[in-house]
């Protein structure tokens, strides 16, 4: 049987995009199908790059307040979205040129159009104009990602309710804002407007936003969120959520506990982007948490079939998601691999930054029954009296007798960079010493590493 091409892929975001190239570089006819008019799927254009583009202006905001008697600095009422994110166009322009250099040179054929299986091999493509075209491929990649969940009792209009796709096309930075969910995207966006000023509540039914990190970093993230003005409702089931017909939201939890704001984030989770596909044409049938299962090398039950991405759930991350990609790639056209690192590190983009890799100090407990902890805060780090961060802190987590390294919590500005280190240490089974037998560049925040480490060698049973 011949097909039109090696492999196809559908989706270009971080997980598609890497797939293709992957393909391409093994020499493989490859073409890319993407529906959307731009490359890079929710990941550019609705996800990390124009979030991480507001919390840049977000905190340039923040530290001119901060130094309010140097620049006597205040925000303009009704400053436009657009001024704060101006950035975004030419960031995205930018990352545009550089995806399509890339598939060019990689002549990766794209299509622009829905794509819907056929059968095991075949998809038929329905193009902008009405058109339809049908290719077949020995491979095919699914790396469709995801959308926001929008629970039934939150009608979100984009005008007075959002979700984390349309919250940046809000014309004015509003005066308030409910933020619907503690999870990752909302603990981002509602530190970032609450840093630019708006007056932010968040409420989820859990006792604390980002239940799956440390708990010292939570209770720093939330402590940092409650002095720059926002509220934390934790605990508080929404039930209902609707535009009170004037100029705002009510928010209305089960507890009897009702919000007013000018708008509303729902950021209540995502569901993975498969319903165009028509899986079942080619033997697939989602689980039952609405994703596409894979194997441990991204195979489907269907063996010529490969997935990645947010499209088989957890870790959604665009990080993972393009190495995903890239193996799946390679698993598919039977190249072989190394052995991927089970140690995939957190970032979340909250003022302050939160990162973790490894296990918490709970995680450690439970698997080793004790641990020993060292801590180190920022302002006790020279670089972090000279940068003004007070909220930092880098905690690490070792076994019972103080040796093996077994997890790195930090909070505060730098973190999901400072992260790295602490993971490579993990990555090669070192113990705390690595830290302090190691000299590091002064002043930097990375000294954090090895103030930690002396204390947890100061606290080894003797
Ligand atoms: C607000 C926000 C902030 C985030 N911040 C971060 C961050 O800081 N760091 C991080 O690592 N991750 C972050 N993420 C998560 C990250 O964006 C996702 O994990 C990542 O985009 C998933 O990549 P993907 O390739 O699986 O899917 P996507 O990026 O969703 O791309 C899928 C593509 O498939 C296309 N598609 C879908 N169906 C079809 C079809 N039938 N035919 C043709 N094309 C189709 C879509 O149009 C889309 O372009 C964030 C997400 C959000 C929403
Ligand atoms: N920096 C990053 O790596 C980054 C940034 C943003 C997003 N992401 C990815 O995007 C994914 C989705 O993020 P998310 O924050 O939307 O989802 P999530 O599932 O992490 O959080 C959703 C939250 O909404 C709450 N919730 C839902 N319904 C509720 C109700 N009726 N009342 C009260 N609370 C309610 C849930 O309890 C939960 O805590 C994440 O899994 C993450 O991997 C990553």
């Amino acid at each position: 049987m011949t097909y039109d091409y090696d492999l196809i892929v559908i989706g270009s975001g971080p997980a598609g995009q890497k797939a293709a190239v992957q393909g391409a570089k093994a020499g493989k006819k490859v073409a890319l199908i993407e529906r959307d008019r731009v490359l890079g799927g929710a990941c550019v254009h609705r996800g990390t790059i124009p979030s991480k583009t507001l919390r840049e202006n977000a905190l340039r905001v923040k530290n001119m307040r901060a130094n309010a008697s140097l620049s006597n600095f205040v925000l303009a009422e009704d400053t436009e979205m657009a001024t704060l994110i101006d950035r975004l166009d030419q960031v995205l322009a930018a990352h545009d040129e550089y995806m399509r250099r890339q598939i060019e040179r990689n002549h990766i054929d794209t299509i622009h159009g829905r794509a819907k299986f056929l059968d095991q091999h075949q998809l038929q493509i329905a193009k902008v104009r009405g058109e339809s075209q049908t290719i077949s491929a020995d491979n095919i990649i699914i790396a469709t990602g995801s959308f926001p969940r929008t629970p039934d009792n939150i009608p979100v209009d984009h005008e007075y309710l959002f979700d984390s796709d349309s919250i940046l096309s809000m014309l004015y930075l509003p005066k308030s804002l409910t933020v619907l969910g503690g999870g990752v995207i909302a603990s981002e966006y509602a530190s970032i407007f609450q840093a630019l000023g708006v007056k932010v509540t968040m409420v989820d039914k859990y006792p604390r936003p980002l239940g799956f990190l440390d708990q010292d970093l939570t209770d720093k993230f939330v402590h940092a969120f409650t002095e720059m003005g926002g509220t934390w409702l934790g605990e508080h089931n929404v039930t209902s959520a609707r535009f009170d017909g004037l100029a705002g939201v009510i928010t209305e939890c089960d507890n009897g506990v009702s919000v007013h704001s000018e708008k509303l984030l729902c950021a209540a989770g995502r569901i993975a982007n498969v319903k165009d596909l028509h899986i079942e044409n080619a033997g697939l049938a989602l689980n039952e948490r609405g994703l596409i299962s894979v194997d441990g090398n991204l195979r489907t039950s269907s063996p010529n079939i490969y997935a990645a991405g947010d499209v088989i759930g957890p870790p959604s991350l665009a990080s993972a998601s393009m190495e995903q990609g890239r193996r799946a790639s390679c698993n598919a056209l039977g190249m072989t691999l190394g052995r991927i690192a089970s140690t995939i590190p957190s970032g979340i983009y909250a003022i302050p930054e939160l990162s973790a890799v490894g296990l918490t100090e709970q995680q450690a407990i439970e698997k080793h029954g004790s641990a020993i902890v060292g801590r180190a805060n920022f302002e006790e780090i020279a670089r972090g009296q000279i940068s003004g961060i007070q909220d930092g802190m880098l905690k690490l987590i070792c076994d019972p007798s103080g040796h093996k390294l077994l997890g790195v919590m930090i909070v505060g500005e730098g973190a999901t960079e400072l992260i790295h280190i602490g993971q490579m240490a993990l990555l090669n089974d070192a113990d705390a010493d690595i830290f302090v037998e190691s000299i590091f560049n002064f002043p930097t925040l990375a000294e954090a590493y090895r103030v930690a480490a002396l204390s947890v060698i100061g606290q080894r049973p003797k």
